[in-house]
């Protein structure tokens, strides 16, 4: 068996661009798909996506192994961000055409079925977001958070905190705390409550304030309360505060989850499998954390494959303990992707088709091309026209 071709398919997704990619292979009828989106560098990926055809394009695709060291050694300058997220989608396609050829679903490749189905979180609305950045109406806020509960959710990951850097202004210290606990007040104890910090406070104390505040609604975890990269600093904050942390979704390599896991600096690690090698860099990954008493809640990119890709690997992964979810998202999702994701009482079914079980229509995908996107990090400004991280 040969890879004939690589291909990207880019859908704008409306705040988003996805990035599909598709392997071909001399068999008839079949090709694998991954994801590599990385919102805001598409036509970078898109370009790395091209520059890494030549190491696989004639290879047997079930080389899995083979094939990721050829794209990661044989690249000298490390990947990063960009050619890690192309690297992951071919890697991902590549795990798809195996099964499909064995005609297995891809957990069994990954040892198989460790649990009968995979929980997950989802977001509110974006439309939501300017009432979560701390000055928002509290009860039009938690209106927000029911209504997203009530469309099958028992996890919902929520801004609690606004821009800041050195500083909690002591007003908005106080705002989150009323917003945390009204938050709770209204979705009970059996709703787990994830808040995403995006790396806002510049240090410990900063994001030791905001913390604070939060832990008392007991958080299944807080998420970069500080920037991640540095895991020192994030191990010195999880000993100053009572709550569990998280971490990885701006993370890469198995390295980076190791000094996370040596340092003891987070509860849990959010690795992309988009962004981190794909299954095979995942894979690393999870056992790294195993290893370090860590679990895993896998980043979504905020797209289709993405999403079908981590589940087969949640499905497969002991450690395992929350997915971030990304279905729906455009109203015509299901004109272009079709995909065994079924949720049933806030979690995914175990799918059972060959491969992801997955198909992208390409032509209705066509009907929404590449458009530069909206970067909301454009907001990201302190009072004193100060740049701060969003
Ligand atoms: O954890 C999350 O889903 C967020 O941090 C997103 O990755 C970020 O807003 C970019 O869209
Ligand atoms: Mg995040």
């Amino acid at each position: 068996m040969k890879i004939t071709g690589i291909s990207t398919v880019v859908v704008n997704a409306i705040h988003r661009n996805w990035i599909f990619v598709k392997v071909q292979t001399d068999q008839p009828g079949l090709h694998g798909w991954g994801e590599a989106t990385l919102e805001w560098k598409t036509r970078a990926v898109t370009g790395a996506v091209e520059d890494l055809a030549q190491f696989v394009v004639g290879e047997d695709p079930r080389r899995i192994e083979h094939l990721f060291a050829k794209m990661t050694k044989f690249s000298f300058w490390p990947l990063g961000a960009i050619g890690l997220s192309a690297v992951s989608a071919i890697d991902q396609a590549l795990w798809d055409i195996k099964a499909k050829d064995l005609g297995v679903p891809v957990w069994q490749l990954l040892g198989g079925r460790v649990r009968d189905h995979v929980r997950v979180y989802t977001h509110l609305r974006r439309a939501r977001i300017g009432a979560q950045v701390g000055t928002g109406d509290i009860s039009a806020f938690c209106d927000a958070v029911q209504e997203t509960v009530e469309m099958g959710y028992n996890a919902v990951k929520l801004g609690f905190v606004p821009y800041c850097a050195y500083e909690a202004p002591l007003r908005d210290v106080l705002h989150v705390e009323k917003l945390a606990q009204a938050v709770r007040e209204r979705v009970g104890p059996d709703v787990a409550i994830m808040t995403d910090f995006h790396g806002r406070p510049a240090n410990a104390d900063t994001a030791k304030a905001f913390i604070d505040v939060i832990a008392p609604i007991r958080p299944l975890f807080i998420e970069e309360p500080i920037q991640p990269g540095n895991a020192a600093a994030m191990a010195a904050l999880a000993r100053r505060v009572d709550c569990p942390l998280a971490t990885g979704e701006r993370l890469f390599t198995p390295r980076e989850f190791a000094e996370l896991a040596e340092l003891g600096a987070v509860a849990h690690i959010q690795p992309d499998l988009s962004h981190c090698g794909g299954l095979t860099g995942g894979r690393r990954i999870a056992a790294i954390a195993e290893a370090g008493q860590m679990g895993i809640a896998p980043h979504n990119p905020m797209g289709p494959v993405a999403g079908s890709v981590a589940l087969h690997f949640d499905v497969a992964t002991p450690n395992f303990v929350i997915q971030e979810e990304a279905v729906g998202l455009v109203p015509w999702f299901d004109e272009i992707f079709s995909h065994p994701m079924r949720l049933v009482d806030g979690a995914w079914e175990v799918p059972e088709a060959p491969g992801y079980g997955i198909e992208i229509d390409e032509k209705a995908a066509a009907c929404h091309p590449f458009e530069p996107e909206v970067i909301p990090a454009l907001e990201a400004v302190l009072p004193d026209g100060t740049i701060a991280h969003w």
